[in-house]
C-alpha cells in the first residue's frame, strides 16, 4: 500500500508518496506558494495540483499545512477574503486588547493553552470584524489552511485535528474542546467550526477513492514524521523557527513565550516561534551577492563572532520576544570588520542566537532536552550546522534532510490504514552528529552575551519603514 503526505507550508507545497509499512519515500514533488502574508486558499489548491498524478498513486492521504492562518467562507463554502497568514502581524494591536479584555496572560494560558499574538487566528478574527466589518458579518465559518485543503480533497465536512485546533486561540488543549466564547469575543459571532477528529480517524475519500486522515498543522507533522519521544527537542529552521517538544501534559505559559500546543498523537506540544529563520539567510545571501551554499562558505570563512558585527534578526517584525514592528539591525559595524565573510557569519551567528534563545523558553517551561534535533529547510546549510552545537552549548543531531513534516503527514495516513492504536512504527531516520569546534566553543559565551545586549538595549517601537506592520 501507498501513502501521500502533503506539507502546505508557507513558502512551498511539498508531497511525498511512501510504502505505507516502512515510510520507505518512492516518489516526491514539491511547488512554490505565492510570497507574502496573505494567500487565497485556491494558490495552495492549484500548487497541490502539480503532484496530482503522484496523489494519485495513494491509498490514503493527509495534509499537515502552516498553522494558524485564517480561512474565512461565506454561507456557500467560498472564501470572503485572501487567507491572513501566521506571519501577518497587522492584528497585534488586536492580540493586546483581546488579551486584556479576556482575563491577561495567565487567563489565557489557562484556558486556550497560550497567550495569542498576532500569528493566532483568534487575533486575526478581531482585525477582520474591526477592519473588515463586512467579510466578518458574510464569514459563516472558519478553517485553517490544512482543514481547508482536506475538505477539497473529499473530507464528508469541515474537520480538523486537535494539533492544530490548537494553534487557534479558541480551543482548549488542556480539556480538548472549543471555547466559543473567545471566537464569538473576536469575531462579533459564533461561526461553523471544523469537527475535531480522532489522530487516526478516516474523515473521507479523495475522488480517487483513497483514504483521507484528518491531517494536523505542520510542527505537529514534523514530530509524527521525526517519532519524536519525550527528552528529544526538536529546532525547525523553515520560514518560521520552531523549537518543540513532546510532552504528557498541557503546558500553560503565563509570560506568552511558549505555546502550549496539542501533538496529533493525543500529547501535547509545548511550542516557541520565531518569524525569522531561514530567511534570514537568504536575505543575508542577496545582500552579500552570493547563494545559500556561497553564505555558508563565507560565513565559515570569518572568525567566530565576525569580527564584532551582531545582527538582529527581526526582519519581518518578530513574534519571540513579542516585536511585530521590529526591523533588523546590523551593530558594530568598522572599515575593519566590513567584509562579506564577517556579515554573512553574523547572519547565521544571528539565527542560532535567537534560537538559542527560543530554546532557553521551553527550557524555563521544564523541557529538559536530552537530544536536539536540527531539521527543515535551514539545517541544510554547512555553516548552520557546524556553529549550532557552540552557540546551543550542547551537541546536535542532524536527521538526514528530508522532507518530516510530509512525511508525518503520511505516516498519519498510513496509521489511518492501520487502524492500530499506535502509529506504524517507521524506523528512525540516520542522522549526524555535530558537536562544537574549540574555537567556536571558546567564543560562543561573548557571542551569544553581544547578541541579548542588543537585542536588550534596541528600542522596541515600531520602526518599520512605512509605517506600522500591525
Ligand atoms: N542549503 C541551504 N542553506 C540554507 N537555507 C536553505 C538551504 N536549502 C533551503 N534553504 C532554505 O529553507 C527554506 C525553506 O525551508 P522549509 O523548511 O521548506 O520552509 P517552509 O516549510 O516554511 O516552507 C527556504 O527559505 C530556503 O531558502
Ligand atoms: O506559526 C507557526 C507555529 O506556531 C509556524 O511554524 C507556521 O506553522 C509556519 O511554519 P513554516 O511554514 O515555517 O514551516
Amino acid at each position: 500500500m501507498l501513502v501521500a503526505g502533503i506539507d502546505s507550508s508557507t513558502q512551498s507545497v511539498k508531497v511525498l508518496l511512501c510504502d505505507a509499512d516502512d515510510g520507505t519515500v518512492v516518489a516526491s514533488a514539491a511547488a512554490p506558494h505565492p510570497d507574502g502574508t496573505e494567500c487565497p486558499p485556491g494558490a495552495w489548491w492549484d500548487a497541490l495540483g502539480k503532484a496530482r498524478d503522484l496523489l494519485e498513486r495513494a491509498d490514503a492521504v493527509a495534509v499537515a499545512a502552516q498553522q494558524h492562518g485564517m480561512v474565512a467562507l461565506d454561507e456557500d463554502g467560498k472564501t470572503v477574503r485572501p487567507a491572513l497568514l501566521w506571519n501577518d502581524t497587522r492584528s497585534a494591536p488586536q492580540a493586546r486588547a483581546l488579551v486584556e479584555e479576556l482575563g491577561g496572560p495567565g487567563t489565557w494560558a489557562e484556558r486556550a493553552g497560550s497567550v495569542p499574538l498576532a500569528s493566532f487566528t483568534v487575533t486575526k478574527l478581531r482585525w477582520m470584524a474591526e477592519h473588515e466589518p463586512e467579510n466578518a458579518r458574510r464569514t459563516a465559518s472558519v478553517l485553517l489552511p490544512h482543514d481547508w485543503l482536506t475538505l477539497r480533497l473529499g473530507a464528508s465536512g469541515p474537520v480538523t485535528d486537535r494539533g492544530d485546533a490548537s494553534g487557534t486561540g479558541y480551543w482548549s488543549p488542556a480539556e480538548g474542546r472549543y471555547l466559543p466564547e473567545l471566537v464569538r469575543a473576536a469575531l462579533g459571532h459564533e461561526p461553523v467550526l471544523p469537527r475535531v477528529a480522532g489522530s487516526a480517524e478516516t474523515v473521507g475519500e479523495t475522488p480517487w477513492g483513497a483514504r483521507l486522515a484528518p491531517g494536523t498543522g505542520d510542527n505537529m507533522g514534523a514530530a509524527l514524521g521525526l517519532g519524536l519521544r519525550e527528552g528529544d527537542v526538536v529546532v525547525s529552521i523553515g520560514t518560521s523557527g520552531t523549537v518543540f517538544a513532546v510532552a504528557s501534559a498541557p503546558a500553560a505559559d503565563p509570560s506568552g513565550l511558549v505555546a502550549g500546543f496539542a501533538d496529533a498523537t493525543g500529547r501535547f506540544l509545548p511550542l516557541v516561534c520565531t518569524l525569522n529563520a531561514a530567511r534570514v539567510l537568504t536575505s543575508a545571501a542577496a545582500l552579500t551577492g552570493t547563494d545559500l551554499d556561497g553564505l555558508a562558505a563565507r560565513a565559515l570563512a570569518a572568525r567566530p563572532g565576525a569580527g564584532g558585527l551582531t545582527l538582529l534578526p527581526y526582519l519581518d517584525g518578530e513574534r519571540t520576544p513579542d516585536r511585530p514592528g521590529a526591523t533588523g539591525v546590523l551593530a558594530g559595524l568598522t572599515t575593519a570588520n566590513a567584509t562579506p565573510e564577517n556579515l554573512a557569519r553574523a547572519a547565521v551567528e544571528a539565527l542560532l542566537c535567537s534560537l538559542a534563545d527560543a530554546a532557553g523558553h521551553l527550557a524555563a517551561q521544564g523541557v529538559r532536552p536530552r537530544r536536539v534535533l536540527l531539521i527543515g529547510g535551514g539545517a541544510r546549510s554547512a555553516a548552520v550546522r557546524a556553529l549550532a552545537p557552540s552557540l546551543f552549548g550542547t551537541p546536535v543531531t542532524v536527521p538526514e534532510p528530508a522532507e518530516y513534516v510530509a512525511l508525518g503527514a503520511a505516516r498519519q495516513a498510513a496509521w489511518a490504514l492501520a487502524g492500530t492504536p499506535e502509529p506504524p512504527a517507521w524506523p528512525d531516520p540516520p542522522a549526524t552528529e555535530h558537536t562544537a569546534a574549540d574555537a567556536d566553543a571558546a567564543a560562543a559565551g561573548e557571542i551569544r552575551a553581544r547578541y541579548a545586549g542588543l537585542r536588550d538595549t534596541t528600542p522596541t517601537a515600531d520602526r518599520r519603514p512605512g509605517g506600522p506592520r500591525e
